[in-house]
């Protein structure tokens, strides 16, 4: 039931990695693959994240039984017209991107009348581009499928297959509800990062260097997240744009709340919060998802 071959579009960090992980875990599985930069190409042809780098869309698509758009979520409709005169017509179409509702309407308005299930593996690093793919990024780690409520269920059930074949747990959710969830834990911290890094680094009272200097502990975490690529996350911003305004709305709301609590030195509501806070994080190591990151956890990352 699984794939004979796979054609991966964007062959950065997810697009990487998507190939790397079927050469480990789907040896009988051809990949092809195209990016729209010549440079990625080049590289990621030395680095053989792909079978064979094609040098056109269409090619990279001909043939292939799914095709894979990792991609940033902006640019998935111009990469999606640009294979549609050469979409094998049995092919299912789906993608890695980080924000699912506009992501499924861009591929099913590019591709109309293709078999589109779009996908989310919840895995990355902050690094981008052709070098920073490996093949372990997706495993033990969630891969969340958003069907449209019509989807032919054996699709479904190939491409889940497929996603647990490279290690990943699968979850199926509707794809509304994946971008309210997302924007609560992936989003939103994203955005905290890169507040609190631009805040630092605007303040005048403390230096540029003293910050730097200084950074051990909690920024220096925070700084890891506000290095991820500023395409991708501009796109996810514009693409999940109401459910963020929603949860930003609520962050906002209690963080006046801790402001409130500090200014008035209620000791007890800040330790309620961070001892509720503490016991998430004890349960999310208990859960025990293996970190797949390679240096992750390194002191000097
Ligand atoms: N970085 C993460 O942690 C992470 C995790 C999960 C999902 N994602 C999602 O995966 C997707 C790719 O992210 P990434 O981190 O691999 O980014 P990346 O920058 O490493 O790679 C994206 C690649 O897409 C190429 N590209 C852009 N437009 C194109 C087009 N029209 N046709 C062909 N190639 C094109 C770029 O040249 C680039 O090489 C995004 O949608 C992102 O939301 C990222
Ligand atoms: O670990 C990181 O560096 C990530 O940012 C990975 C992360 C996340 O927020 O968990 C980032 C975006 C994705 O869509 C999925 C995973």
């Amino acid at each position: 039931m699984s794939f004979s071959r796979v054609a991966v579009i964007g062959l950065g960090l997810l697009g990487g990695s998507v190939g790397l992980a079927i050469a480990e875990s789907l040896p009988d599985c051809a990949t092809t693959g195209y990016d729209a930069d010549p440079d990625v190409r080049r590289r990621a042809a030395e680095r053989g994240l792909v079978g064979t780098v094609c040098a056109t869309a269409a090619e990279a698509v001909a043939g292939a039984d799914l095709i894979v758009f990792c991609v940033p979520v902006g640019a998935m409709a111009a990469a999606a017209v640009e294979i549609a005169d050469a979409l094998p017509a049995d092919a299912i179409v789906s993608d890695v991107g980080s924000s699912k509702a506009a992501v499924g309407e861009a591929l099913r308005g590019a591709l109309p009348g293709a078999t589109v299930i779009p996908a989310h593996p919840v895995a990355g690093t902050e690094r981008s581009g052709p070098d920073a793919g490996f093949a372990h990024l997706f495993r033990h780690r969630w891969c969340i499928l958003t069907p449209p409520a019509d989807a032919d269920p054996e699709a479904v059930a190939k491409l889940s297959e497929f996603w647990r074949a490279l290690g990943a747990n699968v979850e199926i959710m509707d794809a509304a509800h994946h971008d309210l969830v997302l924007a609560v834990t992936s989003h939103i911290p994203h955005l905290i990062a890169y507040t609190i890094v631009g805040t630092a680094s605007d303040l005048e009272e403390v230096t540029r260097g003293e910050v730097i200097k200084y950074s051990a502990g909690g920024f220096r975490d925070f700084t890891r997240i506000a290095a991820s690529d500023p395409v991708m996350w501009r796109d996810v911003f514009l693409t999940n744009r109401d459910a963020v305004l929603e949860m930003l709305g609520r962050f906002t709301e209690d963080l006046t709340a801790l402001q409130r609590a500090i200014r008035r030195g209620d000791g007890e509501a800040l330790f309620d919060l961070f001892a509720r806070t503490r016991e998430i994080r004890r349960s999310i190591v208990e859960q025990g998802q293996d970190d797949a990151r390679p240096d992750f956890g390194r002191s000097d990352h």
